[in-house]
């Protein structure tokens, strides 16, 4: 093994020129096939670079290195990921990855009379929008037969390779080495404990829902102690439940919370959405969308037939210079904050690209997908939207902050189980635990014991619902949200206070803050530098994922579900939990 720390310093520096131009090489490719889907599948040239360069880092025993960095970075080039398969099982891995990701970006639902509808918009449109029970139910089976049920066989081969490439880096399968990514050995417990924290809060939110939904669809299809049929929660996934606010507003005559009407009646187009974000994160302090970005971007669903992965996405092409989004943008409240999502990415990248290529990355997955979403907390309150001229007038008294904060938790409180279930199905089926003959059973299972969800028709393996998230055919982590959307309260309230804001953390908006774009700002700086909990600290002034900001920002509604599920005498969870709903076809 090499010892010598100034050889290892001169590699890497050889390594970081190389690595700039080859992963600039290998993310235009990625980007022409996620603009074009053609046949051709990616480059993976990147491979060779990665297997090249990370066979020499592992000549090095970095025990005695006095520079931190080097070590740090040493080791993550160690792990060469899916270049550690032989070369045919590299091709093989990297087509089923293509394949997989074209499959669902193409799926649409055709109806009797010849009309095809694809998941983006039309699908979506259709969930959020309709109170229809059988049109919804059309759109919910259509697409997990139409996307789904296709990647059964090429999901069970990915999983096998996905494991191959992980054992020969050393981890017990590929779940084992996503979550080594948080480098903490608690890791696991520590999400464990966050649910249990905020389960009594989901199990609430889900009891005033059902009663909502039993109010519109009756008790023919809604059981006041089973679970909710999966197809009425206003998503294609049931994930976040914004699409049904106003089944479930608590106090229709208060102030409204949905933007979306003042955005299409004021003509909002995509480019104004981007625009508008771009001001608020410089009104922080923070960096600019470069020209590159705006010149090259996707940001709207090409009108010429070009077939795209539209599923969101936010591109480093690794020149320090060329960053963009790809996004099929709708004029909705719900896309504006996709927008700051897919910003947050963007902004991470512009304030890390002055790091070694291999610090270019979230000090946790999580870290990247919070950043977004902390400053989206400030621009859907009632006071910025109207300081936008997306709210006519703002209210402050107690039923408008009820109807603001519900609005806030059927997408912030809804999703943590989701979040959550996503990647306990995944690292199951990596370790063995769920066999492929009962992918969808078990993936029901999960959906029953932490959503509270049940099919609305009757599945068996034949299907394959979970191939119909993006995230399980595009080989995306999930357990990344759940962290986000736990530690994105830590860092609104860290910022609030650096903004000097008084008052509750609900109604806390840091826009225009120089000392909250600051704070923000050196941590982004950090990239992947250091471990999260440095960072975590920095922000936070302690090094640990905490729920309680989170209950601090509902405390709220939190009393008040408490209170109006226990006047509607509405239990908590669903004991009839083998109830199924009426079928009428
Ligand atoms: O998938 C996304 C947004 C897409 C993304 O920005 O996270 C994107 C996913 C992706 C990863 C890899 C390849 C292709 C797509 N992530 C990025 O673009 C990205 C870029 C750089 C670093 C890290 C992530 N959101 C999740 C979770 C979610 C639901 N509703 C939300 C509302 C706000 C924020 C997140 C969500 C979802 O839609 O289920
Ligand atoms: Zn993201």
């Amino acid at each position: 093994k090499n010892t010598d720390e100034l050889d290892a310093k001169a590699f890497l520096a050889q390594y970081n020129s190389t690595a700039e131009v080859v992963f600039n090489a290998y993310t235009e490719a990625s980007w022409a096939y996620n603009t074009d889907i053609t046949e051709a599948n990616k480059e993976t040239m990147m491979s060779a670079h990665t297997l090249e360069y990370g066979l020499k880092a592992r000549q090095y025993d970095t025990t005695d290195f006095q520079d931190a960095s080097t070590k740090r970075i040493i080791k993550k080039l160690s792990d060469i990921e899916r270049a550690a398969l032989p070369s045919d099982q590299l091709k093989e891995y990297n087509q089923l990855l293509s394949t997989m990701e074209t499959k669902y970006s193409v799926a649409e639902v055709c109806r009797e009379n010849g009309t095809c509808h694809p998941l983006d918009p039309d699908l979506q449109k259709i969930m959020a929008e309709s109170r229809d029970y059988d049109e919804l139910l059309f759109a919910w089976k259509g697409w997990r037969d139409s996307a789904g049920k296709i990647l059964r066989q090429d999901y069970k081969r990915y999983v096998e390779l996905a494991n191959k490439a992980a054992t020969l880096n050393g981890h017990t399968d590929n779940g084992a080495f996503w979550r080594s990514l948080y480098e903490t050995p608690t890791f696991e417990q520590d999400l464990e404990a966050l649910w249990k924290e905020l389960e009594p809060l989901y199990l609430n939110v889900h009891a005033y829902v059902r009663r909502a939904l039993y109010k519109k669809y009756g008790e023919k299809h809604i059981n006041l102690k089973g679970p909710i049929p999966a197809h009425l929660l206003g998503n294609m996934w049931a994930q976040t439940w914004s699409g049904i606010m106003d089944l479930v507003m608590p106090y229709p005559h208060a102030t409204q919370v949905d933007a979306t009407p003042a955005m299409v009646a004021q003509g909002w187009n995509p480019i104004r959405m981007f625009q508008e974000s771009d001001n608020f994160f410089t009104s922080l302090g923070l960096t600019p969308m470069p020209q590159e970005f705006w010149n090259k971007s996707m940001l709207e669903k090409p009108s010429d037939g070009r077939k795209v992965v539209c599923h969101a996405s936010a591109w480093d092409f690794y020149n320090r210079k060329d960053f963009r989004i790809k996004q099929c943008t709708v004029v909705t409240m719900d896309d504006l904050i996709t927008v700051h999502h897919e910003m947050g990415h963007v902004q991470y990248f512009l304030q890390y690209k002055d790091q070694p290529v291999s610090f270019r990355d979230g000090a946790n997955p999580g870290f990247h997908e919070a950043i977004g979403d902390v400053l989206a907390l400030s621009v859907s309150t009632p006071k910025h939207l109207h300081s936008i001229g997306l709210l006519d007038k703002v209210e402050s008294n107690h039923e408008s902050d009820i109807n603001f904060l519900m609005s806030m938790a059927l997408d912030k409180i809804a999703f943590l189980p989701f979040g959550y279930l996503m990647d306990q199905w995944r690292w199951k089926v990596f370790d063995g635990r769920i066999p492929s003959s009962e992918y969808n059973k078990e993936w029901w299972n999960l959906r029953l014991k932490y959503q509270g969800l049940c099919p609305p028709v009757t599945r068996t393996e034949d299907d394959f619902d979970p191939g119909a998230k993006f995230h399980i055919p595009a080989n995306v982590p999930y357990v990344r949200y759940f962290v986000s959307f736990v530690i994105q309260f830590q860092f609104h309230k860290a910022l609030c206070q650096a903004a000097n804001q008084v008052g509750p953390l609900h109604t806390c908006d840091i826009y225009k803050s120089k000392e909250a774009g600051k704070l923000l700002g050196d941590v982004m700086k950090l990239g992947f530098s250091k471990p999260w909990p440095e960072a975590m600290t920095m922000i936070t002034g302690q090094p640990k994922m905490s729920a309680q900001p989170l209950m601090e920002y509902f405390k709220l509604l939190i009393d008040w579900l408490e209170e109006e599920n226990n006047k509607n005498n509405d239990i908590r969870g669903w004991p009839e939990y083998d109830w199924k709903p009426h079928m009428s076809n």
